[in-house]
């Protein structure tokens, strides 16, 4: 296991909690608090929790499933026409070998030492058109961090439909995470909209996904390193093959397999530094062990990329100083992104 001089990184259980999001809309403030009280014990004690009722209709996930598995498909020349090496923001597709491992905070990964990763990823980042709160005549904000726009979407030959239903579930996806900004806010004892004005333009990526079966049986190839995500917190809507594992302050890993009707959320760096790391930004990796093709399509919500992280001074004291200073969003993740992928240098 990985040093750790806290256990902000660690799970502090093996049990993963399914949270019923039915009254995340209510109009009740009190059933709102108590949601945000079993949110708070979710993300202090595991830093992951699985969703239920969370209002993005199944039928939706599914066809997505389905057109990531179509994408995947495609011979190997056609998916590199969109090469995220074309990219300058990290958007497009990410090859198996195209990406490597970077590690956590207290246990990083050089490149020399990541080995190649049994995954391929298709990536994309906001576009307006994936913001119910903007109108037609919006436009995207200066792009001081250079991760704003840029899709290299399929083109619509070779998949019909697949750029629409992907903007149609992160339409629904973004306006899922701003809810659940408000339940966060109100878990840590703030204003509700408190955080409304750092998610105008929100650094919202999602990618799919693919991990192939092992090619030797008997002999594990990893399909995504030891990490923690970055952004505020990711949604993950898994495939009906396990692979996801968390783990705890015991060192052990510990699978969080699908659960039929829900999706994983999973606290990531920027919130757990808004908390001093009060919410744990816990250490996943994947490891396909099934035989099975595995899909999965996390999204990433991001606060603005020139929102400031600071820490919540009520979460420090004499004895618990903020554990980092303050840095913008876009920064964070620019250079994270960086160090992922192969061809980046900063
Ligand atoms: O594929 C999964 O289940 C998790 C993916 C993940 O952790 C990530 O992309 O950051
Ligand atoms: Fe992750």
């Amino acid at each position: 296991m990985p040093p750790s001089n806290d256990h902000s990184q660690l799970a502090d259980s093996a049990a993963i909690p399914v949270i019923d999001l039915s009254s995340l809309r209510s109009s009740r403030l009190d059933e709102r608090q108590e949601l945000a009280q079993r949110i708070y014990d979710a993300c202090t004690q595991v830093g992951f929790f699985y969703i239920k009722n969370h209002g993005i209709p199944d039928a939706l996930i599914h066809e997505l499933h389905n057109a990531a598995a179509q994408f995947f498909s495609l011979p190997e020349e056609v998916k590199m026409k969109y090469y995220i090496g074309n990219s300058q923001k990290f958007r497009g597709y990410s090859p198996i070998g195209g990406e490597t491992s970077t590690g956590t905070e207290d246990d990083p990964i050089s490149r020399e030492e990541a080995g190649i990763m049994l995954s391929e990823a298709f990536d994309i980042g906001y576009e307006i058109a994936m913001d119910s709160t903007k109108g037609p005549g919006a436009s995207l904000p200066p792009d001081t961090y250079g991760l704003y726009g840029d899709n290299q979407w399929p083109d619509e030959q070779t998949l019909p439909g697949f750029t629409q239903k992907y903007v149609e579930y992160c339409v629904a996806a973004l306006d899922l995470c701003r809810q659940m900004m408000g339940v966060f806010a109100l878990a840590l004892g703030l204003q509700e909209n408190h955080f409304d004005s750092s998610m105008r333009t929100p650094g919202v990526t999602s990618r799919m996904m693919h991990y192939p079966a092992q090619p030797v049986p008997g002999q594990v190839q990893e399909g995504l390193g030891a990490h923690t995500d970055w952004e505020c917190f990711t949604i993950l809507s898994q495939s009906h093959v396990p692979g996801l594992e968390i783990l705890n302050h015991h060192g052990e890993w510990v699978l969080a397999p699908p659960i039929e009707g829900t999706l994983v959320v999973n606290i990531a760096d920027c919130l757990s530094t808004w908390t001093n790391k009060k919410f744990k930004s816990t250490i996943h990796r994947v490891n396909n062990l099934s035989g099975e093709e595995r899909y999965s399509i996390p999204f990433f919500f991001g606060v603005d990329y020139d929102a400031t992280i600071a820490v919540l001074e009520r979460y420090t004291t004499s004895d618990n100083p903020p554990c980092r200073t303050p840095f913008k969003a876009g920064e964070w993740v620019r250079e994270k992104l960086s160090k992922a992928y192969l061809g980046y240098e900063g």
